[in-house]
């Protein structure tokens, strides 16, 4: 466990794992007003919440199956990225992809937060990469199936 500075704007409870093996935590709308999204109508959902993350460290925003399921909402940027150095609040952009308008409540748990490591790199810049087996292969190469 990695202890995480947050901050709690909202008046729900913090994020928490739901079971011992989750790896996501979910995000619940900070809201005065019930959300209300036409069919492709997108809009940014406040969370209330503010975390310092440790250099090397990044929050993935990532859809709920259940509310992709039953409400065709999803994540429209997925994975939304928090930056370690990011003091803002998150805020989640879900989109409408249902055929008719979908509702968000104050409380409602809109998508769901992993929190992961992440390397950082320096480029060296060559003008040959390594030879490998696939090379320049992709987009299907391997077989149609
Ligand atoms: O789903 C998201 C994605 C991003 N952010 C915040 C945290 C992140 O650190 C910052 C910038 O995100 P990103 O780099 O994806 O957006 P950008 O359009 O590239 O903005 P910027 O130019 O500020 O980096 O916005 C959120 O609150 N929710
Ligand atoms: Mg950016």
């Amino acid at each position: 466990m990695t202890p995480v500075n947050i901050i709690n704007q909202s008046h729900h409870a913090l994020p928490k794992y739901q079971t011992a093996g989750s790896a996501g935590m979910d995000l619940c709308a900070f809201i005065s007003e019930t959300i209300t999204l036409q069919p492709l109508e997108r809009t940014l959902v406040p969370t209330g919440l503010f975390i310092e993350l440790p250099q090397g460290f990044e929050a993935q925003i990532r859809p709920r199956s259940g509310m992709s399921i039953k409400k065709g909402i999803t994540v429209i940027n997925a994975p939304g990225t928090i930056d370690s150095d990011y003091r803002g609040e998150i805020k989640i952009p879900i989109v409408n992809l249902s055929n008719e308008a979908q509702t968000i409540e104050d409380g409602e748990r809109v998508a769901q937060m992993v929190i992961a490591k992440h390397e950082t790199v320096s480029w060296t810049e060559v003008s040959l990469l390594g030879e490998t087996e696939r090379g320049a292969g992709g987009f299907g190469h391997t077989g149609a199936n």
